[in-house]
């Protein structure tokens, strides 16, 4: 038994660095045929021994039984909503608030604004405990069960780090194409748009189903985070992917609100080409301490906005 114990460790491990290379950095090394092969042999050696199988096995990513309902969950640090800019005038006006707002220079973070669901991910010592539903920002719903069925949620992190972190949920177009394509078979109503399919696939009670919808991440944000001194947000996002973590590659550092217009320039004319829908462009202020003296607004902080892409004429038939 003590072989299969380290065997079970081994494939464990080797299958969900596979999945990391496939899921997270889009970087398969090995086909799909090695990683199903590995699997089968791990699910094999757990079917022998039950008591060796562990909650971060690639073999429990769709456990658990249909729920009655979703347990609240409070968050111990709000998730809050962002103030918009519409055009350049309120990004200029943004950007000089928070320059007069701070002691010396200001450089901000510039990064996509992902058209999901905000979720919330808890790990404690490396490993995925729980995960909720933004909710009213103060009150979420537990939904772990259906997150650990998101392939890019890493169910142990490469540190035994204990944090919460946030980020959106999404389902790729292309994802959300095939589904409309089997509900118009099944005489289903199809989703209007990939974000409402996201929530509805969030919200279903029966883990089963959850996983069958191909849904993604991107981590943003940091809620608590022990023992760690890291003094930039840039800096914390290049950390969360180091940890294990599915980032948007696409953000950049913008020290002029020179930059920060061609970043939005640039993603307002590339928008079509990516492969999930995106609202706008969130600017942050790149310093934790210059965020932290400039806190907050009765409902949002002074130190990032969210500008909107112009909402899209729709052409009526
Ligand atoms: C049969 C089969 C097995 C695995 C996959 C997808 N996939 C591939 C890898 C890989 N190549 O590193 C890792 C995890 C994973 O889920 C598909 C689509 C079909």
């Amino acid at each position: 038994e003590k072989q299969a114990q380290t065997k079970i460790a081994e494939l464990k491990s080797l299958l969900n660095q596979y999945a990391h290379e496939y899921y997270v950095l889009d970087q398969p090394t090995v086909p799909d045929s090695e990683y199903d092969e590995k699997l089968r042999e791990l699910q094999k050696l757990e079917e022998q021994f039950p008591h060796l199988i562990t909650e971060d096995s690639p073999t429990q990513r769709v456990g658990g039984e249909p729920l009655e309902g979703f347990v609240k969950v409070e968050h111990r640090v709000p998730m809050l909503s962002l103030g918009n800019a519409f055009n350049e005038q309120d990004l200029r006006d943004f950007a000089r608030r928070a320059s007069q707002g701070v002691d010396g220079e200001v450089s901000f973070v510039c990064e996509l604004k992902i058209d999901g669901l905000a979720v919330s991910l808890t790990y404690e010592n490396g490993k995925f405990v729980r995960g909720a539903t933004r909710g009213d920002g103060t009150i979420g719903e537990d939904i772990t069960n259906n997150l650990k069925t998101i392939r890019s949620v890493p169910l142990t992190l490469k540190e035994p780090e204990t944090l919460e972190v946030r980020g959106e949920a999404f389902m790729p177009h292309r994802s959300f194409l095939k589904l409309n394509e089997q509900r118009k078979e099944n005489e289903e109503e199809p989703f209007a748009n990939p974000r409402n399919a996201a929530a509805g696939s969030l919200r279903q009670l029966d883990p089963k189903i959850a996983a069958k919808r191909h849904l993604d991440t991107f981590l943003y944000a940091v809620g608590e985070w022990e023992n760690n001194d890291i003094a930039t947000h840039s800096g914390r996002l290049e950390k969360l992917k180091e940890l294990g973590f599915k980032t948007n590659p696409e953000w950049r550092k913008c020290s002029s609100i020179e930059e920060v217009m061609e970043f939005v320039e640039h993603w307002t004319k590339e928008r079509p080409n990516l492969d999930y829908e995106i609202d706008g462009i969130v600017i942050k202020v790149d310093s934790l301490e210059q965020q932290e003296e400039l806190g907050y607004t009765a409902k949002s902080p002074r130190w990032a906005i969210a500008y909107k892409f112009p909402a899209e004429e729709v052409m009526t038939k």
